[in-house]
């Protein structure tokens, strides 16, 4: 008898990323050799129409890998005995938007998101956030979905982990395989900290210290950070579009499939996982680590590198970040763990075309205190 199909749900398919990652998901065997999907592919109801059309199309592709495709907008359907759920649904960054207004925003999506999940999931479901700020969202869901553990639940970092791993292969002109035991620590944001130091480049088959076979001290450690970080806004420049979608929904697969089957063999990838207290990162932070996955999909923190001094200054820097921004998500959403005060306002005002779209994908616009607060954040008066 044929195996069970694999559910996978995808939210925000009809966007720019979550349709590649759907499309992917429908061409790809990621989930096995020979294995059928279910794909379920969620939208806001507003967009219902453009998903029905999407799906229209994948199946018109002579696809052979899903047995059915689902569309709801329903996040309880959805998750009802999901396998494999890549989080895509959210709100981008828009111009003039401030990382906290995404944050804001995020917050409360991924509230949402956290209470269907704490009502149907499954307890061996693999859940990957792509929306950014993906350390904050993926605390955001945990917070209400307490049941959920930690093996279930991750964020991408891939993304500048596949960055980083290209432009060493391209200062030595080699294939981009031969790089291993990168990683990317910390904030899924600008600040991502790229650890080269105990990166690994295969020369004539052997493994060399990266800074030993590139023999750039100076560019490595201080030029090579500022490239990474300005990459995505130097290809959005040229190509004037608004985000990197090909890189992110390709970074999303390549994460769910080492997640599936595992990390090469004596290599790791990074990933954002909650924090076993490894390294001396607080427990239950969201924080982007090494991360080994083995052939039964079971991921564990590379926990025994040496960190030294400029590192441990990079990695607490980024965990004081990541909690200036937990706390603001969770003022947000007036959780008693909030140590700010979400102001009311007391005029009453709001400013109805930004609720409107501050409140996208919401039954009802924000309430005035979270206008209130975000609007403060951009007169940089917090
Ligand atoms: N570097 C990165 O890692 C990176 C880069 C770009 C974008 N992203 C993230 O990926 C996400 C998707 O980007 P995109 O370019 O596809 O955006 P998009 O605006 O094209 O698509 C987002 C889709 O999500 C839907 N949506 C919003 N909330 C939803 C919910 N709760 N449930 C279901 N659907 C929902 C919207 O209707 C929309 O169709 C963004 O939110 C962004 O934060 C990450």
């Amino acid at each position: 008898m044929a195996a069970k199909p694999i559910k996978v749900v995808i939210t925000g398919a009809s966007g720019e990323i979550g349709l590649m990652v759907s499309y992917m998901m429908a061409k790809e065997e990621i989930c096995g050799a020979g294995q059928l999907i279910d794909l379920v592919m969620v939208e806001n109801r507003s967009r219902m129409k453009q998903l029905r059309g999407a799906v229209g199309e994948i199946k018109t592709c002579n696809l052979t890998n899903v047995q059915n495709y689902i569309t709801t907008d329903n996040l309880i359907e959805a998750f009802t005995d999901a396998d494999i759920i890549f989080l895509v649904g959210g709100l981008f960054s828009a111009p003039g938007f401030s990382r906290n207004d995404v944050i804001g925003m995020n917050a409360l999506e991924f509230k949402e998101i956290g209470l269907a999940l704490s009502k149907v999931a499954k307890a061996t479901v693999k859940i990957v956030v792509v929306v950014e700020p993906q350390n904050i969202n993926l605390m955001v869901l945990s917070y209400f979905a307490p049941d959920l553990k930690p093996c279930n639940l991750t964020a991408l970092s891939r993304v500048d982990h596949n960055r980083a791993q290209t432009m060493l292969a391209r200062m030595l002109n080699i294939s981009s395989d031969k790089i291993v035991h990168l990683t990317m620590w910390g904030n899924r944001s600008i600040t991502i900290f790229p650890d080269i130091r105990h990166a690994k480049i295969e020369i004539k088959g052997k493994l060399l210290p990266a800074y030993e076979a590139i023999k750039d001290d100076f560019y490595l450690k201080y030029k090579f950070t500022e490239e990474l970080q300005n990459r995505e806004a130097e290809i959005l420049k040229k190509r004037k579009t608004s985000g990197c979608f090909q890189t992110v929904a390709i970074a999303a697969v390549q994460h769910m499939r080492d997640w599936i089957h595992g990390t090469k063999p004596g290599d790791w990838t990074s990933m954002i996982v909650m924090s076993d207290g490894s390294y001396g990162i607080d427990k239950g932070l969201a924080y982007s680590f090494p991360v080994r996955v083995s052939a039964a999909g079971e991921w564990e923190i590379v926990s025994d590198l040496d960190i030294n001094y400029y590192e441990r200054e990079k990695l607490d820097e980024r965990v004081n970040e990541i909690k200036a921004e937990r706390m603001f998500a969770y003022g947000i959403l007036e959780l008693p763990e909030a140590k700010i005060e979400v102001q009311k306002d007391e005029e009453g005002a709001v400013d109805q075309a930004r609720a409107t779209k501050w409140s996208f994908g919401h039954a009802e616009p924000l309430p005035c205190s979270i206008l209130g607060i975000l609007e403060q954040d951009r007169l940089g008066t917090m």
